[in-house]
């Protein structure tokens, strides 16, 4: 299984030629085939500005660190977490845990990322928003997908990051196909190539950037955030979410 990063910067957004050059410029799209795709753009957020919103989130968020079962055991989970929610959605549920839902009234810089996510993205909506934090190099996100059915079946997810960079990693779900084509479609000359499909990404997620998952990266794909033992300071991380 090999190991690589194989990113398409694109020249531009058409979609949005209002979006500053520099980031435009930065814009990193991966095709991870079969429909799912990732945009990784580094410098979403200026540095500064980036830093105003990680005091107030580390500061102002109600964290809690709930008990969640995994495998039938009940555990602490192993980062800080938050949710909030527009008014009248399902209540989310994940690993026999149910987060209270917040209002983005309840902390105003919330909806000022939230704008920002979706002049990025055009036609994107998001109504919820799942908060992490992790005080250290200890805490993580173990492999998992965001596949729930409360997000519908090709969720776009958008992941935005605070303070010290992570390592974020991406790896196919057993059984799934990979990018490339099988071994008896192809011709025997071109079979060794096989041993270069790429089944895993990684990701430095940097202070002030935006990750994109989007097509069936929840249903074809797992991601973690591993532990660190040099990552010694705290992270902070939004994953907006649209509940259908
Ligand atoms: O912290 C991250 O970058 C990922 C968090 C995540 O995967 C999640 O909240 O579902
Ligand atoms: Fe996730």
């Amino acid at each position: 299984m090999s190991f690589k990063f194989k990113a398409v910067c694109e020249s531009a957004n058409p979609k949005n030629p209002n979006e500053s050059s520099e980031r435009q410029r930065q814009r990193q799209r991966v095709d991870l085939g079969d429909e799912s795709e990732v945009v990784y753009i580094p410098r979403f957020l200026g540095f500064d500005e980036a830093w105003t919103f990680f005091d107030y989130l580390d500061k102002e968020i109600p964290w809690t660190r709930p008990t969640i079962r995994v495998c039938g055991k009940s555990c602490l989970q192993p980062r800080d977490t938050c949710y909030v929610a527009s008014p009248g959605l399902p209540d989310l549920s994940y690993s026999g845990y149910q987060p209270h839902a917040y209002s983005w009234d309840d902390f105003p810089p919330l909806k000022d990322i939230l704008e920002a996510v979706h002049k990025a993205l055009p036609g994107s909506s998001f109504n919820s928003l799942l908060l992490n934090r992790y005080k250290g190099g200890s805490d993580y996100v173990a492999w998992h997908s965001d596949d729930e059915k409360l997000y519908g079946s090709a969720p776009e997810i958008a992941s935005v990051s605070f303070g010290c960079d992570r390592e974020f990693l991406l790896k196919k779900k057993n059984g799934k196909r990979s990018n490339e084509k099988r071994k008896d479609e192809e011709p025997a000359s071109k079979r060794l190539k096989k041993s270069n499909q790429v089944d895993q990404h990684s990701f430095t997620l940097k202070h002030g950037s935006l990750l994109l998952m989007r097509g069936f990266t929840q249903r074809d794909w797992l991601h973690s955030v591993p532990k660190r033992a040099k990552a010694d300071a705290t992270r902070i991380n939004l994953t907006f979410r649209r509940v259908v």
